[in-house]
């Protein structure tokens, strides 16, 4: 099976992107998971399918595969690549573009200075939009955002709420339209994102697992940013983990909007009013080639 793809990146989060709309493309777990392979395969963080939209409100469907092969609501870098892609592609030439995710539409926007700034839709703090399971948990308040004690020592089990201080992260949860779980580090670079990373993301009280984000404030309107995304391990940047952080730390008083997000990858600019999130930051196209995902053995 024979797929032409193109090879994208916004801040460094890298992308297989395909085009499902002039071809079928039947994506499936276990193809996502081989094209993502850093060995056997292209090698992506996630693997981006743009297909026809199947609502009268949007003007492309736009569809998302962790390295793990699994599908999950919204990328927010892929979605700045999407809208580079389907004008690139000669797929349409409108300005904005709106692009259906699993939650609703997204509204992208291509700027004459050629960043891309994306209406990234709502955000949700309450546990059981995440989803996120809080019994037995009683959070600390901060301005207006609820920290929660997680276990964050690899032992935990789903009713463990007596989490040991010195394996404890306080964490602000968030729901862009995928889970984020946000906490506050006084240095990324030191931060043990390796360990404590996968403990979050694979966390019991995570039903679906959890993007797990590590932030240092730098100042009112600007952060360092490390994000351990679920299904794909540490990426050089995380749109919808910027969009979480950003708004996390407005609630809890530290940011003022715009917020600048420094990424190993780049610098992303969010903006939050309380409700509807705003991003911007660089797309690159990188090559674009063919391949044949069923003779890959990864
Ligand atoms: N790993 C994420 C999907 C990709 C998000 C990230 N690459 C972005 O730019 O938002 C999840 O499982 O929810």
């Amino acid at each position: 099976m024979h797929w032409k793809f193109t090879k994208m990146h916004g801040a460094g989060n890298d992308f297989v992107v395909l085009d499902g709309v002039r071809e079928t493309i039947a994506l499936t777990p276990e193809r996502a998971r081989k094209l993502a392979h850093r060995q056997f395969g292209v090698g992506a963080d996630q693997i981006l399918l743009v297909e026809p939209a199947t609502r009268a409100d949007a003007d492309f469907r736009y569809r998302i595969f962790n390295s793990d092969g699994s599908e999950v609501e919204h990328c927010g870098n892929g979605a700045r690549c999407f809208v580079r892609f389907v004008r690139e592609q000669g797929l349409t030439d409108r300005n904005p573009v709106r692009a259906e995710i699993a939650t609703g539409v997204i509204t992208l926007d291509l700027r004459d200075d050629g960043s891309v700034s994306v209406e990234m839709g709502s955000t949700r703090f309450d546990p059981a939009s995440v989803p996120f399971d809080a019994s037995g948990l009683t959070p600390r308040i901060e301005g207006e955002a609820e920290l929660w004690p997680l276990d964050v020592s690899g032992t935990a089990t789903p009713d463990d709420a007596n989490a040991d201080p010195a394996h404890t992260a306080w964490v602000t949860v968030v729901a862009i339209s995928n889970p984020h779980a946000v906490q506050v580090v006084d240095d990324v670079d030191t931060a043990p994102v390796a360990i404590v990373g996968p403990r979050v993301e694979h966390h019991p009280r995570f039903p679906r697992r959890v993007n797990a984000g590590f932030m240092q404030i730098v100042d009112r309107q600007q952060i360092r940013l490390r994000v351990y995304e679920r299904g794909a391990g540490e990426t050089l940047a995380c749109g919808t983990g910027a969009c979480a952080a950003v708004a996390a730390g407005i609630r809890r008083g530290l940011l003022d909007s715009p917020v600048q997000v420094h990424t190993r990858g780049g610098i992303l600019t969010i903006d939050w009013d309380g409700a509807q999130l705003r991003m911007a930051g660089p797309t690159q196209t990188v090559f674009e080639s063919t391949v044949d995902v069923d003779a890959l053995i990864g």
